[in-house]
């Protein structure tokens, strides 16, 4: 029998790409709201008590919202949104760090922010593994593609074509920071300096990292085999071993569910650059709340992604 997925704010950015990754599934049904319902209280509790599965593509207060009004013990939740993420009760949806056996008996579950996507997957298995301190004030750059800011974003950016690069989060204190901070396991916040692009889709997340300065740090070296150990076997995430000399993101780039790490190292080891390229609505949103929904039903992590 198929399991029931009812899809809080489908008509949004993350929502739409789900339900395509769902949509032709014979293992879940879809329920649907019409335009004139999808957000009509009364409609939504109804779907949200009805479904096997919420997935929530909402803004944080209508997230919270909406876990409020399930009312029975039944329902599954992933949470899209920023809401959880650093929540008592809420199992933190990154299968390839928290294990999968963890999200697979969760109730709750926070999708990962798409930013934190890519730091945390450089740097919370080397903090766990002692390569990195955890006491360090790292800097994380990043640049995303204007669909990270959802439909007020992607209006902005296709009214105005002149913009060709946006820096944010200025004063410091993105929402995403205190899940950074958290799931490395870090006691210092990292300052993130996000920024965003002229494409559609797509992001750079990087960390670089003075390792000289560093007391028991390990070589760049150290890091690329930490992190290649961790993901080995990974069908989603992968380190690469090359050497290009430039990293490119295109305005032309198509879905993908992928994450690939680097570690980059000077010559003499004392400096390096972890750099993560994933897709925002990929493993950065949509690709991994159907990843995660996969796990949480029992089905294989990669049914619909896609690879
Ligand atoms: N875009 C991305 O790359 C990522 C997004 N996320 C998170 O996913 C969530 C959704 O983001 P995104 O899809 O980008 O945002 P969008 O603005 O594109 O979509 C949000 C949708 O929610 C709908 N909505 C808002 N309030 C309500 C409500 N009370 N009841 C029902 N529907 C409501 C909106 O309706 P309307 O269409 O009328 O505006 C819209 O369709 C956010 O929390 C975001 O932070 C997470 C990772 C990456
Ligand atoms: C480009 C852009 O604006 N990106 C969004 C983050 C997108 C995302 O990851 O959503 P969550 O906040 O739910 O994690 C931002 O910086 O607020």
């Amino acid at each position: 029998m198929s399991a029931t997925v009812f899809i809080d704010g489908a008509a949004g950015t993350t929502g739409l790409e789900i339900a395509e990754r769902l949509g032709s599934r014979s293992e879940f049904d879809l329920i649907v709201l019409d335009d004139e319902r999808r957000k009509d209280a009364s409609a939504r509790a109804e779907a949200l008590n009805d479904a096997d599965f919420v997935v929530l593509c909402l803004p944080d207060d209508a997230a919270r919202e909406a876990v409020g009004m399930i009312r029975n013990d039944r329902t599954r939740v992933i949470d899209a949104s920023t809401a959880y993420r650093t929540a008592d009760g809420w199992t933190y949806g990154f299968p390839e760090l928290v294990g999968r056996d963890a999200i697979a008996s969760a109730m709750r579950v926070s999708n990962p922010g798409c930013y934190p996507t890519g730091f945390l997957a450089l740097v919370a298995p080397l903090v766990a593994a002692g390569l990195l301190p955890a006491d360090w004030p790292y800097v994380c750059h990043a640049v995303s593609g204007y669909s990270g800011g959802g439909k007020a974003l992607i209006g902005r950016f296709e009214e105005d074509r002149d913009i060709a690069f946006r820096a944010y989060g200025l004063t410091m204190g993105h929402k995403h920071v205190p899940e950074m901070t958290v799931h490395a396991g870090l006691s210092i916040p990292p300052i993130f300096a996000p920024a965003v692009i002229a494409a559609h889709r797509g992001m750079v997340v990087e960390v670089p990292l003075h390792l000289g300065a560093m007391k028991n740090a390990g070589s760049p070296e150290a890091l690329r085999g930490k992190l290649s150990e961790t993901y080995t076997g990974s069908p989603i995430v992968s380190v690469v071993d090359d050497e290009p000399g430039e990293l490119l993101l295109r305005a032309s780039m198509q879905p993908v569910d992928t994450l690939t790490l680097r570690v980059f190292g000077s010559a003499d080891g004392s400096q390096a650059r972890l750099v993560a390229m994933l897709d925002n609505l990929g493993k950065g949103a949509s690709g991994a709340a159907v990843q995660n929904l996969n796990i949480m039903a029992g089905l294989p992590e990669t049914a619909g992604l896609r690879l």
